[in-house]
């Protein structure tokens, strides 16, 4: 307090008939206190929403019992994950589902649920888990950035404070007709505009360089739960909570932290400036001899006044932009769906119907926006009234009252004396500056309500999205599930609405991938297959087969890990450095970002190939196997391209299986991936993988592969299936007959 005592004094000017001793700051302060007490209560909404929050008395809050529900239902999905013993996932889970259940009991019993986004006690939870990411230790690179921003914030408000006094010395001194006193006050004020504008300067720039650090940390904490156990599949095929992912993990976090960063200074600034200016008037009317406490109980009055009547009428801006982020994120994921299929609309003439979508989006979004607008509106004008005219007028009033209240030596004719009329001239001067300054420090502070209820909604999509990612990836789905798909006759278990899985994953030092009484079960609770048993053995090669739909490609995604199992037990050889042995092909191969040589050695990095001891001429050789060597002579290894665009449907299809030759595993998954590749090379492919040691689980409906498998897996589409041995091309031949029959 010294300090600032000294700081103070040093910045004010110096009044030669008053000395400011200890007892005048004093009063300064406990004036102050009485000013940031009429802040307090002129934004009670924080503290009134948290109590009705833990109290569940949401005024109107018409969402608030189908919340409750939501988190009794978390609740107790979690309880349902720890009390199933037998799933793998489950004990996977069991030191989080701990924690979890303990958070969610913590979040019913003080919450009731109010995940509207909003001002309430989520919001404050949420911004903190934020915040711990965004700054992880006291000491690191944001915290130093926010260091300096503190301090410019602070250097700011002093030199506002000093410009403000000089020009009251100024008004003085051209009042006195003060020549040389006023030219170097002149010379001061040019002086101190260096500093002044550097500082303005260094607090934007250092705005944005704390909004692009905060982003930073959250964007890599983002991407890492993104694709944490398959987590970028995971959150939009087998939960529904986030819409589009890739919306919140640009768009949000970015206006998030930009939100964050400039809210600090917009917040921080005025208090600083409400806290020296306070003082700074404080001294200012006292010098006038006027009663120090008249001002700052009028401002109480009629600031605690206007801002109960601006909370009551404020519309609900937070619930109103998350709802506009994601009618926004709506709209660019129907843009990037035409961008990816493309060529199938344009084929299909498929404009009509997309441009109808595409606008119904845009629809969407501009009547939000609208609204918002409309809401602002009416709002923005009564904001303006109270603070540009009925605040303006209080500090016109606030100012005159030490003049008009205190009695002045007159002369002998009445008249007052001269100096005392430039002194009143320029404590006018100055206070009108610094109520100017405060004015406008109160007036960012108001309009900061908005802008804090926006950034409730971002956090609420922000922390949100982060909420989901970090449940998906311990095996924690949500998802409505249709009623009529319920009838699992046991197979499945329900709580909540929610499956649980309770099948284990066992990785085992035997080669044989076995499946013991799995159930085939789509996301939906739709169970494909009730329970199928069978054991893969290397070198047994087997062809999978059936109708559409059957759950051919289902069982690739169990066995991959996709799909969570509900029952049973998977059996898989152990992994080798974090891989499977499994290679998975799909009939619509994958192309990547970058060259020739990334499509072959996909997923391999450059550093993995080199690692791995394999050279060009290696991969030249992988190329001819699947007949792509004239790709590789038209184009070099090393140059990036679209291969999307760039090869036909069966060279891609060719490309992937180059991958299965560059990586060898011992079994390969192929869902019809030759599709589109001629008999001929189809056939030198699977002879080619057989002798590399490949074993095939293959879908295809093209007999023309029979003769490369030794087993058969058949669907019936009923939920029924068929194991066994192919023994040689009259076996094949009878079993063709009786999947005809
Ligand atoms: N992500 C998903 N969410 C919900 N249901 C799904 C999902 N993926 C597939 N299904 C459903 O699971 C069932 C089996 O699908 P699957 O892809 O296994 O069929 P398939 O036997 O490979 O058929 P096809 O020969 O046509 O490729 C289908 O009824 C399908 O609608």
């Amino acid at each position: 307090m010294a300090v600032l005592s000294k700081i103070i004094h040093k910045t004010l000017p110096k009044y030669e008939e008053l000395s400011y001793g200890k007892e005048a700051f004093s009063k300064g302060l406990v004036g102050f206190a009485i000013f940031v007490y009429t802040l307090k209560l002129s934004y009670p909404v924080l503290r009134r929403r948290l109590k009705r929050t833990s109290a569940g008395t949401a005024d109107g809050d018409s969402n608030s019992s189908k919340d409750d529900f939501g988190t009794q239902n978390k609740l107790d999905f979690c309880k349902d994950i720890k009390n199933n013993n037998n799933s793998v996932e489950s004990k996977f889970l069991e030191e989080n589902v701990q924690e979890k259940i303990a958070k969610a009991e913590k979040l019913l019993a003080k919450n009731k649920q109010q995940t509207q986004p909003g001002m309430n006690i989520e919001f404050l939870f949420n911004l903190k888990r934020l915040i711990e990411i965004m700054i992880p230790r006291p000491v690191c690179h944001e915290s130093g950035l926010l260091g300096i921003h503190t301090l410019c914030l602070v250097s700011r408000t002093f030199l506002s404070i000093y410009v403000a006094a000089l020009e009251g010395a100024i008004v003085k001194f051209i009042v006195r007709k003060d020549v040389k006193n006023f030219a170097w006050m002149l010379l001061k004020w040019f002086g101190i505009a260096v500093p002044a504008t550097f500082v303005n300067s260094m607090i934007r720039y250092l705005e944005n360089r704390l909004a692009l650090a905060f982003r930073t940390r959250l964007v890599r904490y983002s991407y890492r739960l993104y694709f944490k156990n398959q987590n970028y599949y995971r959150v939009s095929n087998l939960d529904s909570r986030i819409e589009n992912a890739d919306h919140r993990l640009t768009e949000d976090i970015s206006v998030f932290a930009t939100s964050v960063a400039h809210l600090y200074g917009h917040l921080t600034k005025p208090c600083f400036d409400l806290l020296l200016i306070g003082l700074a008037l404080m001294r200012s009317s006292q010098k006038m001899r006027a009663n120090i406490f008249s001002g700052p109980l009028l401002a109480f009055i009629v600031i605690s006044t206007t801002a109960h009547i601006l909370r009551v009428v404020s519309p609900k801006f937070g619930m109103l932009i998350s709802e506009e982020a994601n009618r926004y994120g709506y709209l660019r994921h129907i843009h990037s769906r035409i961008i990816t299929n493309a060529e199938e609309i344009a084929f299909y003439g498929g404009h009509k119907v997309e441009l109808i979508q595409l606008r119904e989006a845009y629809n969407r979004l501009a009547n939000q926006m609208n609204t918002v607008f409309s809401q602002k509106l009416w709002f923005v004008m009564l904001e303006q009234f109270f603070m540009k005219y009925v605040w303006s007028g209080t500090g016109m009033v606030m100012v005159s009252l030490p003049i008009l209240t205190t009695n002045y030596a007159k002369d002998t004719y009445g008249i007052d004396v001269g100096t005392k009329v430039s002194e009143r001239t320029q404590y006018l001067t100055t206070a009108r500056n610094l109520l100017i300054s405060a004015a406008d420090a109160i007036e960012r502070l108001m309009s900061s309500y908005k802008e804090i209820v926006a950034l409730a909604g971002y956090t609420h999509r922000v922390a949100g999205m982060i909420e989901v990612l970090e449940e998906t990836a311990q095996g924690i789905y949500v998802k409505p599930i249709v009623e009529g798909s319920r009838s699992t006759d046991g197979i499945l278990q329900f709580r909540n609405g929610q499956p649980i899985a309770k099948g284990q994953f066992v990785y085992t030092d035997n080669d044989a991938i076995i499946l013991n009484n799995v159930p085939i079960v789509t996301p939906n609770c739709d169970i494909i297959v009730p329970s199928l048993s069978l054991t893969i053995e290397p070198g047994m090669h087997l062809l999978i087969t059936g109708p559409n739909g059957c759950g051919k490609s289902s069982l690739f995604r169990i066995l991959s890990g996709l799909w969570p199992i509900y029952g049973g037990e998977l059996h898989m050889p152990r992994l080798i450095e974090g891989k499977p042995h499994m290679f998975y092909i799909p009939q619509r191969p994958y192309m990547s970002i970058g060259s020739l040589c990334d499509q072959i050695i996909y997923p391999d990095t450059r550093e993995d190939m080199i690692q791995k001891n394999i050279a060009e001429c290696q991969l030249r050789e992988i190329l001819k196997m699947v007949s792509l060597e004239h790709i590789a002579l038209r184009d070099s290894f090393d140059v990036i391209k679209d291969w999307k665009d760039i090869l036909s449907g069966g060279e891609k299809q060719r490309m992937a299986i180059a991958r299965l030759f560059y990586h060898k595993p011992k079994y390969a998954l192929l869902d019809e991936c030759t599709s589109a590749v001629s008999i001929d090379v189809e056939s030198s492919i699977y002879e080619t993988a057989k002798k590399l040691g490949i074993t095939l689980l293959t879908i295809t409906h093209r007999p023309t592969l029979w003769k490369f498998h030794s087993h058969i897996l058949e669907f019936d589409g009923q939920g029924n299936y068929r194991f066994r041995r192919l023994e040689g091309e009259n076996a094949t031949a009878s079993f063709k007959s009786d999947l005809s029959s």
